[in-house]
């Protein structure tokens, strides 16, 4: 069931990521609404992790300005999670060697008020809290259906349920709006339709989800609008229909030129300089060319003038 509230959770203007000469992320603007699942494609390095590092407080964006729910995100990631945006990342990050119960109260830290002090010494505070966070994370391995497995080693888990106790663990810290980086990245179909139900869960618990992600048909039945990025730029926003029916999606995707496609008006200004300089070079080697001939043929003349002199001092004497 979709929340009818409209509340602006995420509101990322003009966001753009420089690497040197590079720019990765250019005046991108995104906003995601409370029950909403909103999704981001785009071809292999188009800029989508990096606009999601901007988001989170891993980069600090070139330009422009990350707001939740209407106030600007300090740039430090901690600080993004304790404002409630919470995230996975494209490669695994779990604490292998810890249980999967531990993984999710690690989730838990930044909702605990409990000091260093307080765990050390095992205050009664801290007694208190723990049991707390500890039912909390119970809950939501219940809520992600590995509540019997909580005391295994999250190494030993299947690689769909370590994808599954990465979500589990970013809900621990209560967000407001979660960022998923290819969450069904090497999963067979079974785990990817269970990853949909879960999300559909998530959001049905009044999360806000934006979700990067390759599979298309994942992406187009999740999700209630959808940007896609290309070259760093967003090409276009909509709905799932129609993102889908948009022809410069499908060239972008198979790396086909299309009008206006984004990056190719500096590409047609470097293959007009390229032609420019070719033709240059073509008009330099013509006129180098034709004053070589026309050095021949001085030349030729000379030595015919000369040929004809001899001849007719030649004739005198004899
Ligand atoms: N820290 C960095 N330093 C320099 N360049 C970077 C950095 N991070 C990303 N880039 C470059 O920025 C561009 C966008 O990369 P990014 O990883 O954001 O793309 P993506 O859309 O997430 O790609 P993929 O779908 O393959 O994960 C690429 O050209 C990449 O090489």
């Amino acid at each position: 069931m979709t929340t009818t509230t409209t509340e602006t959770v995420l509101d990322a203007r003009g966001v753009t990521m420089r690497f040197g000469g590079l720019t990765a992320v250019k005046n991108v603007d995104l906003t995601v609404r409370s029950g909403e699942i909103v999704g981001l494609i785009g071809p292999n390095g188009a800029g989508k992790t990096t606009f999601f590092n901007c988001l989170t407080g891993l980069y600090i964006p070139t330009e422009g300005e990350v707001r939740y729910k209407g106030t600007v995100l300090p740039p430090k990631s901690f600080k993004v999670t304790a404002a409630g945006i919470a995230r996975t990342f494209q490669n695994i990050r779990l604490f292998n060697n810890m249980t999967v119960l531990e993984n999710v109260l690690v989730g838990r830290h930044t909702r605990t008020k409990e000091g260093l002090w307080s765990a050390l010494l095992r205050l009664p505070g801290f007694h208190k809290e723990e049991a707390a966070s500890r039912e909390k994370a119970m809950e939501l391995l219940a809520f992600i259906g590995l509540d019997h497995k909580a005391e295994h080693l999250a190494r030993n888990l299947p690689y769909g349920e370590q994808r599954k106790l990465e979500i589990a663990r970013a809900l621990a810290s209560d967000p407001g709006l979660i960022l998923l980086d290819e969450p069904t990245a090497g999963m067979n179909p079974q785990e990817t339709r269970a990853t949909e139900e879960l999300i559909f869960a998530i959001r049905d618990k009044g999360i806000a989800v934006l979700v990067i992600e390759h599979d298309m048909r994942f992406i187009f039945n999740l999700c209630d609008r959808v940007a896609c990025l290309v070259q760093g730029e967003k090409l276009i926003e909509g709905t799932a229909g129609e993102v889908q029916s948009d022809e410069r999606v499908v060239a972008a995707y198979l790396g086909e030129p299309f009008e206006g496609a984004p990056g190719a008006e500096e590409a047609a200004e470097v293959e007009a300089a390229e032609e420019a300089a070719e033709a240059a070079e073509a008009a330099e080697a013509a006129e180098a060319a034709e004053a070589e001939a026309s050095e021949a043929a001085d030349a030729a003349e000379a030595a015919d003038a000369e040929a004809d002199s001899t001849t007719s001092t030649d004739g005198e004497a004899k």
